[in-house]
């Protein structure tokens, strides 16, 4: 059905070709495609379906499937047809949407083309290199064409540093040797080619979790497809999972699936994974920063492996940024001596921050910037030569220190406000606060508002922290907490990190109790063990004549008129001795330096008050029994 080379045809007769040979729907990828060349899209693996087939980024494209035309949504066989002639042969027509924008209908062949260009796709390790033929022609079809060829690839021109030196070989993959070192058995499974089953990748940003997923996959010579939870949804990730299934049926070639940021998916549409995982029909590598345990469907992460990697050394960083930068075609301009180990440094084992600082560092340094030095620098020879070379030396040197700082405020690492990190920074400051160590406490408090926190969240901690660890030791610490909360809410950013503070401080400070706090522990404890026994009758209201007959309320002591405590039996029978979920009043109060200083007495009131409720609480054990004997 291809038209003659750089000859127009009647897209009528093209319509008619088409009756003739209707498009058929592939088995593997749901492109449609003509009768005659469906076995050699299939031989040809679903290659050079247009772009709009799928997600894989591993589309690919040659001349002799450029007639083949993606599935639409609003398709119909003329309209396909008509596409399809639009869209044939390196010297094709031009399209009829062309022919309708230029307002003349079929357009003389001149005006058409006079400027056309055509991009066609070629396939290369990871990227999809985009030739661009510009073919500039001359107003007469007959007359000579100058064909200009330019070769550019705007995808890959633009990509960021840290992109373009992606290892794409094993051995260019630096650090994780725990996982993927020489003699490990991970690395022995990706060299052999044998994959390594579905697995999820664990690290931070920037350890290389991507490169990892995408080098496994290119040894184990199977097809590769990526999505990002953050972008796709669940109907991408059917369609991915329904032509790896379909493509493993019909010519045995495998699949797998890297998904970045897999935690992002929900719990439903992790359990979309299930049957493709558990049988096999796709290989999927999860990437996450979060730990799967908590963010990963448990059905599904038994059925993964989880490689953990870790964050990278600064020896690793430095490796990487110095393979960086010597893959680098351009000559390079004058770079701070210190730069490659001050960024490993900075860039907290993050390649991808590393590698970010040093893009910046050249951008700045290739800059042309003003000089502050004298225009004429003083000859040789001449004594203030040598002043001349100093200060030429110390303004080189302030550079540097300049261009190191604007890096590293560039490369301020941000706060995950919706990952792990969030948690750990609230937990260590309630671990510091409970530990009585202010100044830490501070740090992380410090750390999290100027990461961007919710005061209040902050805030919403602190009111728990006071009971739960100061407790009764200072029962002015709750008080505070909720005042605090209250001020976050009515001042609210910058003004109530100063309540904020406050409030730390106090809290670091005050004498730490978790007597309430464990006490009702226990007793929650206790209400887990069946039989639950009811509420005793001395302590039942008794409204009714009946009730009271049956014995509610029955000698039960009216609280103002006892001395305290007052003695009712509280508790059912069965619990009447087990003291262990009441506060233990020997419990020991965890006192700091500073509360010792402002208060010596408290213990020791507190402790003769307590004293006094034990030996009560003897006494009451004691009738107890004696009434029970009587009884
Ligand atoms: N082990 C490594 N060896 C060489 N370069 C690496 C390595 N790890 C990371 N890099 C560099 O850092 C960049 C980012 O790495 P990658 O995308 O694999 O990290 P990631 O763990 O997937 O990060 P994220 O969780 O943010 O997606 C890569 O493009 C590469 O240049």
């Amino acid at each position: 059905m291809a038209a003659d080379k750089g000859q127009l045809t009647d897209p009528i007769a093209l319509v008619h070709q088409a009756d003739a040979e209707l498009p058929v729907e592939c088995p593997i990828c749901s492109t449609l495609v003509s009768e005659s060349e469906i076995n050699l899209h299939l031989d040809l693996q679903c290659r050079g379906a247009s772009a709009e087939a799928g997600p894989s980024h591993t589309t690919e494209a040659g001349p002799q499937t450029s007639h083949i035309r993606s599935k639409r949504t609003t398709s119909s066989p003329l309209r396909d047809v008509i596409d399809l002639a639009e869209q044939d042969t390196p010297t094709s027509k031009p399209s009829l949407k062309a022919r309708r924008s230029s307002g003349k209908g079929v357009a003389p062949v001149a005006s058409i083309f006079s400027s056309q260009v055509k991009v066609k796709r070629k396939s290369s390790s990871q990227d999809d290199t985009i030739v661009e033929e510009k073919k500039l022609a001359s107003v007469s079809g007959d007359e000579e064409r100058k064909e200009k060829k330019v070769k550019i690839n705007p995808l890959t021109a633009n990509q960021p540093l840290a992109e373009r030196s992606r290892p794409s070989t094993l051995a260019s993959y630096i650090g994780q040797t725990d996982l993927v070192g020489p003699g490990s058995l991970l690395r022995a499974r990706i060299e052999a080619g044998e994959g390594v089953g579905s697995c999820i990748l664990w690290g931070p940003p920037g350890c290389g979790k991507t490169t990892l997923a995408r080098l496994i996959a290119k040894t184990a010579n199977a097809d590769f497809k990526e999505l990002s939870a953050t972008s796709s949804g669940a109907s991408d990730v059917r369609q991915v999972f329904e032509q790896a299934k379909n493509s493993l049926k019909l010519t045995g070639r495998r699949t797998i699936l890297m998904v970045d940021e897999i935690h992002r998916f929900n719990k439903a549409q992790q359990d979309l994974f299930l049957p493709y995982v558990e049988n096999g029909w796709v290989q999927l590598i999860g990437a996450t920063t979060e730990n799967p345990s908590f963010k990963v469907n448990g059905a599904l992460l038994s059925r993964c492996q989880v490689f953990t990697l870790s964050p990278h050394s600064p020896e690793s960083l430095q490796e990487i940024l110095t393979n960086a930068l010597s893959s680098l075609l351009e000559p390079l301009p004058h770079l701070p001596p210190d730069l490659i180990p001050f960024l490993a440094d900075v860039a907290d084992g993050d390649a991808r921050q590393a590698l970010n600082g040093l893009e910046l560092a050249l951008k700045v340094c290739q800059a042309p910037r003003q000089s502050t030095l004298p225009s004429t620098i003083p000859t040789t020879g001449n004594p203030s030569s040598q002043d001349g070379g100093n200060s030429q030396a110390d303004e080189q040197k302030k550079r540097d220190e300049e261009l190191m700082d604007s890096v590293r405020r560039g490369l301020r690492k941000g706060y995950d406000r919706s990952g792990e990190e969030r948690y750990d920074m609230i937990s260590a400051m309630h671990k510091c606060l409970r530990g009585s160590d202010g100044s830490a406490a501070m740090y992380w408090l410090a750390r999290m508002i100027t990461g961007g926190e919710d005061p209040l969240y902050i805030a919403r901690r602190l009111v728990v922290m006071s009971s739960e660890d100061v407790g009764l030791a200072d029962p002015q610490a709750l008080p505070l907490a909720m005042a605090t909360y209250q001020a976050c809410q009515v001042i609210g950013l910058p003004e109530c990190r100063i309540n904020l503070a406050h409030c730390v401080a106090y809290l670091a400070e005050a004498p730490k109790s978790t007597r309430s706090y464990t006490a009702y522990k226990r007793a929650e404890a206790l209400c887990h063990q069946p039989p639950l026994p009811g509420v005793p009758l001395q302590i039942r209201n008794a409204p009714t004549k009946l009730m009271k007959q049956l014995g509610y309320g029955k000698r039960y002591s009216y609280d103002p008129d006892y001395a305290h405590p007052v003695y009712n039996e509280y508790l059912p029978h069965t619990l009447a001795n087990h003291s262990s979920f009441s506060p233990h009043p020997e419990e020991h109060i965890l006192k700091t330096p500073e509360y010792e200083k402002k208060d010596k007495n408290w213990d020791e009131d507190r402790l003769s008050e307590w004293e006094w409720r034990i030996n009560s609480n003897k006494e009451w054990q004691g009738r107890k029994a004696k009434e029970e004997k009587i009884l």
